[in-house]
C-alpha cells in the first residue's frame, strides 16, 4: 500500500526553498502542506500536519527551526548549512528525549546534509578514499556571490573528511613553507586548506586537488542548476521517516558511507 506523506517547507520564497516546493509539488508520493519563511512561525499548527519538513533558509536560524520542528511531531530534512558539533549534539539530544516517549521504530528522524547533490556526494566519498594515498591535499569551492557563508557547508564536509582519513592512515602535517602572507592560503579546517571563490554566472562547484611528487589528482565536481539538488532532497524525505535519530550526510542513505 503506497502513502503519501506531507511536506513542509522553511525558506520558501528562497532559491533552495523555491526549487524544493517545485519538486515536492511534482512528486506523485508527496504533498505540499505549508510554505514557511522569515517571520512564520514554526509550530504544529503552521506546519499543518507535515510529516516532513524540509530546512534551506539560514545559518541563524536552521537549529532553532529543527528544535521546532521536533517539538511539532515531525521529522526533519535540513540542507542549510551553519552545522557544528554542538549544535548537531543539541539535536541528538533532543531525539533522545522526544523518541524515548514514542514506540520502537516510530522515532523522529533528522537528516542534515551539506549537500544533496549527487555529483558532490560522489566527490566526497572519491576524496575520503584518495586522500590516504597523497602527501597534499587542498579544497576550492566555488559558489554564486549571494551566498552568505564560506567556505561552504560542502567544503567544511569535505575536508573534514580527507582529514580524517589522512589521520587514519597515520599521515601528519602537509609540506607547506609559507612564512609570510598566511592570509592568502585559505581557510583551515582540521588542517586542510580550504579556498572559496564567488563569482557571478556559478551555482555550486568543488575542487579536491591531491598531490604528490611528480602527480596529480583532480576531482571536480559541477551544480549548474538547482534541480541537481532535488533527487537527494526527495529521497531524504522520503528516507528519513524510517531512520530515527540524527543521520549527517547524504552519503549513509546512498549507502556510500
Ligand atoms: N545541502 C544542499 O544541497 C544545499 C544547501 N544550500 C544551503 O541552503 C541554505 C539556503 O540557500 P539559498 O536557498 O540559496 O538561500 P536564500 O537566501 O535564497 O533562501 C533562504 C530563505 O530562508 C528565509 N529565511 C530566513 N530566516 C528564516 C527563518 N527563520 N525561517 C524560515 N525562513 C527563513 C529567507 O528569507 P529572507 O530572504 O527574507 O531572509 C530566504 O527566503 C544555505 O545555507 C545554503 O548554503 C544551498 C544549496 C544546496
Ligand atoms: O549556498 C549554496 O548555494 C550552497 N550551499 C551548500 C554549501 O555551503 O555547501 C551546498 C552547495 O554547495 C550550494
Amino acid at each position: 500500500m503506497s502513502t503519501t506523506l506531507k511536506v513542509a517547507v522553511l525558506g520558501a520564497a528562497g532559491r533552495m526553498g523555491a526549487t524544493v516546493c517545485r519538486a515536492v509539488e511534482g512528486a506523485d508520493d508527496l504533498e505540499l502542506v505549508a510554505r514557511l519563511d522569515a517571520g512564520d512561525p514554526v509550530d504544529a499548527s503552521t506546519l499543518a500536519g507535515a510529516d516532513v519538513a524540509v530546512d534551506f533558509t539560514v545559518p541563524s536560524a536552521t537549529e532553532a527551526n529543527v528544535h521546532a520542528v521536533l517539538d511539532a511531531g515531525a521529522h526533519a530534512v535540513v540542507g542549510t548549512t551553519g552545522w557544528d558539533d554542538a549544535s548537531r549534539g543539541r539535536v541528538t539530544e533532543h531525539l533522545g528525549r522526544v523518541n524515548s516517549g514514542r514506540p520502537d521504530g516510530q522515532g523522529l528522524g533528522v537528516l542534515i546534509a551539506p549537500n544533496f547533490g549527487l555529483s558532490a556526494v560522489l566527490a566526497m566519498t572519491f576524496a575520503a578514499k584518495a586522500a590516504r594515498y597523497f602527501e597534499s591535499a587542498e579544497v576550492i569551492e566555488l559558489h554564486h556571490p549571494d551566498k552568505v557563508d564560506a567556505p561552504s557547508g560542502t567544503a567544511r564536509h569535505t575536508a573534514a573528511a580527507v582529514a580524517r582519513a589522512r589521520s587514519e592512515a597515520g599521515l601528519t602535517a602537509m609540506p607547506d613553507a609559507t612564512e609570510s602572507g598566511v592570509e592568502a592560503r585559505g581557510a583551515d579546517v582540521d588542517g586542510v586548506r580550504v579556498h572559496a571563490v564567488r563569482l557571478r554566472g556559478l551555482v555550486a562547484h568543488e575542487e579536491i586537488l591531491f598531490g604528490n611528487v611528480g602527480e596529480q589528482l583532480v576531482i571536480r565536481q559541477d551544480s549548474f542548476d538547482r534541480v541537481s539538488f532535488m533527487p537527494g532532497v526527495l529521497l531524504a524525505v522520503r528516507e528519513v521517516v524510517s531512520r530515527p535519530g540524527l543521520t549527517v550526510g547524504l552519503e549513509n542513505v546512498l549507502d556510500l558511507s
